[in-house]
């Protein structure tokens, strides 16, 4: 399945909550119109194109600041994205640049297996014909010009509209910033919600297009990859996807597994190390996990490893001690390479919603965080955080989770997440 189609299928929760919240807003307060007269009024938006909107009350989030990076030798002369790493996904997955947009799902694709979504609603008429939207974009307007429901744009709408944000996980302060950028532009025009959903795409896209960036890669052997993240958020589970990607690009790649306090964990780290076909480094439970993390980074030296993802523990109950490990994980591990580690990736759970925001505190607190990956984001409605966080933070996003299968990690394609969270039709 195209990777759109695939992301907008297990991203369904999210943004059937959203469409549907979108529907309304434009239905309550919208009316009928011939689609000619429809297509007359409200033009295809002014600034589809453009990279950035450098406006002083709209700052764009900003790049990683140098002092989040980690010292580390340049990295490799790579093209930018999507060259310039690893992108975790399967390269069939990965529509090649400049290629047909792929096929939408369509919204009455099945919801994800244990989803408790119910069937989708039909679409209303103005969202109906995607093809009738796109033709009267470019001119050709629908041979059955059936009624398109619009609304104007004013001040009532646009609180509604960030009502049906905020309510998406999106944040109070970011859902203002997309519904003022959307009045800056359309305030006082009439749009239908196909209209509506597109626009609100093309802001949310804006704000996530400077943090979509893969898991770097640089030169230095092994690579060593430090996974940070309070249990349960996937980082287990990401280890092995990405383990498995590394490895399906030629990586050779070493685990170590420094949660000894757990012994579940480390047996679960180890069914993900066979399935990716990667040695895992394991201790009896109870070893200091940076004694762990020492004999790791020398295996990993001496096998010529080109990476060595480290697991670690996440209990944020006691946060000195939690602390306190992570600042001795690394360390050893400078000891071992002044430059590592080279990446610290906070994994998150896309279902805990706003929690999210105040993880990513704590943890730049703990650790010098150099990325994200955002876990759960299938079947959860409330992966409008991943727009918070982009927005609050300007983490690099490395990656998407949206299954628990081996193969259940996407790149982070901006355009086709807020396509895929508003329900707009793809481009
Ligand atoms: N649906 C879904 N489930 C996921 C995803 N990623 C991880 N999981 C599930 O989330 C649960 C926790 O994942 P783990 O990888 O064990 O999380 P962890 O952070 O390593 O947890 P601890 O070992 O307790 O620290 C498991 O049941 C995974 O299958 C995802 O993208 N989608």
């Amino acid at each position: 399945m195209a990777l759109f189609g695939k992301l907008r299928e297990r991203l369904f929760k999210t943004s059937s909550k959203l469409g549907d919240g979108l529907d309304a807003v434009v239905r309550e307060g919208g009316t009928e119109e011939p689609a000619e007269v429809a297509s007359s009024e409200a033009p295809r938006p002014e600034r589809p194109q453009e990279p950035s909107r450098p406006e002083p009350s709209q700052p764009a989030p900003p790049a990683a600041p140098p002092s989040e990076v980690p010292a580390s030798p340049a990295p490799q002369e790579i093209p930018q994205a999507p060259g310039d790493g690893i992108r975790p996904a399967t390269p069939a997955e990965v529509p090649p640049v400049g290629s047909p947009p792929p096929t939408p799902s369509p919204l009455t694709d099945t919801p994800p297996p244990g989803s408790d979504q119910p069937a989708p609603q039909p679409e209303t008429r103005a969202d109906a014909a995607p093809s009738g939207l796109i033709g009267r974009l470019f001119g050709r307007g629908a041979p059955a010009a059936a009624p398109v429901v619009r609304r104007t744009l004013d001040d009532e709408m646009l609180e509604e509209l960030e009502e049906v944000l905020i309510q998406s996980d999106m944040g109070v302060e970011t859902s203002l910033r997309v519904t003022a950028n959307l009045a800056e532009s359309h305030l006082g025009r009439r749009v239908s919600t196909a209209e509506v959903k597109m626009l609100l795409a093309e802001e949310i896209a804006r704000i996530m297009e400077p943090v979509a960036r893969p898991l770097p890669l640089y030169p230095s052997r092994p690579q060593v990859v430090l996974i940070v993240g309070v249990n349960g958020s996937g980082k287990t589970t990401t280890i092995g996807k990405l383990a498995s990607q590394f490895r399906d690009a030629g990586k050779s790649v070493v685990i170590a597994a420094a949660d000894t306090f757990r012994a579940a964990a480390v047996e679960q780290l180890q069914v993900w190390g066979d399935r990716a076909g990667v040695p895992v480094l394991t201790a009896p439970q109870g070893t200091d996990p940076a004694s762990l993390v020492y004999d790791a980074m020398t295996k990993a030296q001496e096998d010529g490893a080109d990476l060595l993802m480290i697991d670690t523990a996440g209990r944020l109950q006691n946060r000195a001690d939690l602390m306190e490990e992570l600042a001795k994980i690394v360390r050893v591990i400078r000891g071992k390479d002044p430059d590592a580690p080279h990446n610290t990736v906070l994994v998150l759970d896309a279902t805990t919603g706003q929690n999210a925001l105040s993880q990513v505190k704590t943890f730049k607190e703990l650790s010098d965080v150099s990325g994200l990956v955002m876990t759960k984001l299938d079947g959860t409605a409330r992966g409008g955080v991943l727009v918070a966080l982009a927005d609050s933070f300007g983490l690099p996003i490395h990656a998407i989770g949206v299954g628990e299968k081996i193969d259940d990690l996407a790149p982070f394609d901006p355009a086709d997440f807020a396509r895929a969270l508003t329900g707009a039709d793809p481009a």
